[in-house]
């Protein structure tokens, strides 16, 4: 049954309950380049009970390690070990599931985060921000190294990016199609604008077909990851997000309370709506409310 956090009691009795928070990052933690009032606060609070904290974001524009300086200047203390993104997902998927062969590259639409860590594990990869400025509508000549494409939120997108890529994997046998995260839309500016979802949308119509995987959340695999790492207790473990079809519906597939916040992409409306069949397990105005 969704239950409402509105009083300090009820906010209380949520932090008593739990060892573990999972957090969603954008709209949850911050907009953009903007934090939410009391977030730092609350984030210090949970620290001091003790409790374990990890940041699971399907923003793959940044790498861990350029997070974790978002992170500070916002005052919200976060170890590398603690942050996982769907970048950082994606290049552990290629990596040790795919066994993505050393000859190999991937082509990037998206932005530097990617590229980092991909390079993390060893893995070559162009394209990305280096083609930001193409302009030019010249042929695609044909490159038998690249053996992915990796899609992801890229705010510098262009038509020539979308020609390699749809080239790369309609000429060359085998080329993974591999998208970060499906988010059709992330808040910023105090509004909302096309997600990882939408930059990945046209070279599916394009194709014909759907990527090869999905890496970010609903899908498992940061969770698993999580698993892995920390051995927590699923029981004792509850996931805070802002996105019905992502962070809830990972949480849900994954066995673990969900705590919805307002702050981001679902509001009261849709998530009390009768045609709503994502039901986060609690709710509650901003995460920095925990503060007041
Ligand atoms: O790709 C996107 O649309 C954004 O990165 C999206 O906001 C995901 O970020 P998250 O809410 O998972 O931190
Ligand atoms: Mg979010």
């Amino acid at each position: 049954m969704l239950q409402y956090l509105s009083t300090k009691e009820d906010r209380e009795a949520f932090i008593d309950k739990y060892d573990n928070f999972l957090f969603d990052c954008d709209g949850v933690l911050w907009e953009g380049t903007n934090t939410f009032d009391g977030v730092a606060e609350s984030m210090t609070l949970l620290r001091e009970k003790g409790k374990r904290v990890f940041f699971v974001t399907n923003n793959s524009t940044k790498s861990r390690s350029s997070f974790l300086k978002k992170f500070e200047g916002f005052g919200i203390k976060a170890e590398l070990e603690e942050v996982f993104s769907s970048a950082f997902a994606t290049a552990a998927y290629l990596k040790h599931v795919l066994q993505f062969p050393e000859d190999k590259k991937v082509y990037i639409i998206g932005m530097d985060g990617i590229k980092d860590e991909l390079a993390a594990e060893g893995i070559r990869s162009c394209g990305g921000e280096e083609d930001a400025g193409l302009t030019d509508n010249d042929s695609v000549p044909d490159d038998k190294e690249v053996g992915a494409v990796v899609i992801g939120l890229d705010t510098k997108v262009n038509y020539k990016k979308y020609s390699k890529a749809f080239a790369y994997l309609t000429r060359n046998p085998g080329c993974y199609f591999i998208v970060t995260n499906e988010d059709t839309t992330f808040p910023q500016h105090g509004s909302f604008y096309p997600g990882a979802g939408a930059i990945a949308a046209p070279i599916i119509a394009a194709l014909g077909r759907h990527p090869d995987a999905v890496l970010g959340k609903p899908a498992q695999n940061m969770l698993e990851a999580i698993y892995a790492e920390s051995h927590i207790d699923p029981k004792k473990t509850c996931m805070i997000g802002d996105r019905l079809d992502t962070d809830i519906e990972f949480g849900m597939n994954g066995g673990i309370d969900t705590l919805c916040v307002l702050t981001g992409i679902t509001t009261k409306e849709q998530l009390l709506s009768p045609d709503n069949r994502i039901r986060s397990t609690y709710y509650m105005d901003s995460f920095g409310d925990f503060s007041k």
